[in-house]
C-alpha cells in the first residue's frame, strides 16, 4: 500500500471519530441514547469526494457546483483557503468563509430524516474564484447502503408523526444525485410521498 493511501485511510479514520463524537452530542440533544445515531450507522459508508475549481475569467458563465444539500448525515469539508462555498438561509444565500485549520460540517438529509425534521440539512453550493484555484475535500457519512432510512422511533410518537417515509438509502442516493434533482428537491418529495400516505 503506497503512502498516500495510508494517509488517506488515516484522515477517513480520524474524521469518522470525530463524526462519531458529534453524533453521540446530537443524540442526547434528541432525547435519544447516546450511541442511537452510531448504532443506526451501522458499519456504516463514507463518501468522498474532492472538488476541483480551476479559476475562471468570467464566473457569471460557468454552472458553478449546483445548489444541493449532502445526503449522508453529517459532511466534513476541508478546503484549500480560498472561499467559495455559499450556504442557503431562508431563501438567501451567504458566503461561508474559511477559518484557517478548521472543519466546516454541514448537516445533511439522513440527519433530516433520522431527527423527523428536527435538524434541517444545509442547501449549499460552491462558486468559482476568479484569480486561484479552490480545492475542497468533502467527507460525508451515512448508514450501510443496504439499509432502510427513516425517523428514529423514539421521536415518532405515533405511526402517523413520521415525516420521512422509509427507504433504502442506496436508493436515496440513486434519487439524490440524478441530475434533475436541484436543491432540496429529493428530501423534499420524500416528505410529500409520506404526507400522502398520511
Ligand atoms: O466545494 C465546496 O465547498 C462544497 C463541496 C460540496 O458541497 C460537496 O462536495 O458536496
Ligand atoms: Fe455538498
Amino acid at each position: 500500500m503506497s503512502p498516500v493511501s495510508n494517509v488517506a485511510r488515516e484522515y477517513l479514520e480520524r474524521v469518522w471519530e470525530m463524526a462519531m463524537k458529534i453524533f453521540e452530542a446530537i443524540s442526547e440533544v434528541l432525547g435519544l441514547e447516546k450511541g442511537y445515531i452510531e448504532e443506526c450507522l451501522g458499519e456504516g459508508v463514507q463518501i468522498l469526494a474532492s472538488n476541483y475549481y480551476p479559476p475562471c475569467p468570467e464566473p457569471h458563465k460557468t454552472l458553478w457546483l449546483a445548489a444541493h444539500s449532502d445526503h449522508g448525515a453529517l459532511t466534513f469539508l476541508t478546503q484549500n483557503g480560498v472561499d467559495g462555498l455559499q450556504i442557503k438561509h431562508h431563501q438567501t444565500w451567504y458566503a461561508v468563509h474559511h477559518v484557517p485549520g478548521s472543519f466546516l460540517v454541514n448537516i445533511g438529509d439522513y440527519l433530516e430524516i433520522l431527527s423527523n425534521g428536527r435538524y434541517k440539512s444545509v442547501e449549499h453550493r460552491a462558486t468559482v474564484n476568479v484569480q486561484r484555484t479552490r480545492i475542497s475535500i468533502a467527507v460525508g457519512h451515512g448508514p450501510q447502503l443496504s439499509s432502510f432510512i427513516g425517523p428514529a422511533s423514539p421521536l415518532v410518537a405515533d405511526k402517523g408523526s413520521a415525516q420521512y417515509g422509509p427507504i433504502k438509502y442506496k436508493d436515496y442516493i440513486q434519487i439524490q444525485q440524478s441530475s434533475t434533482v436541484r436543491g432540496k428537491t429529493a428530501l423534499l418529495a420524500l416528505k410529500a410521498q409520506q404526507n400522502e400516505l398520511i
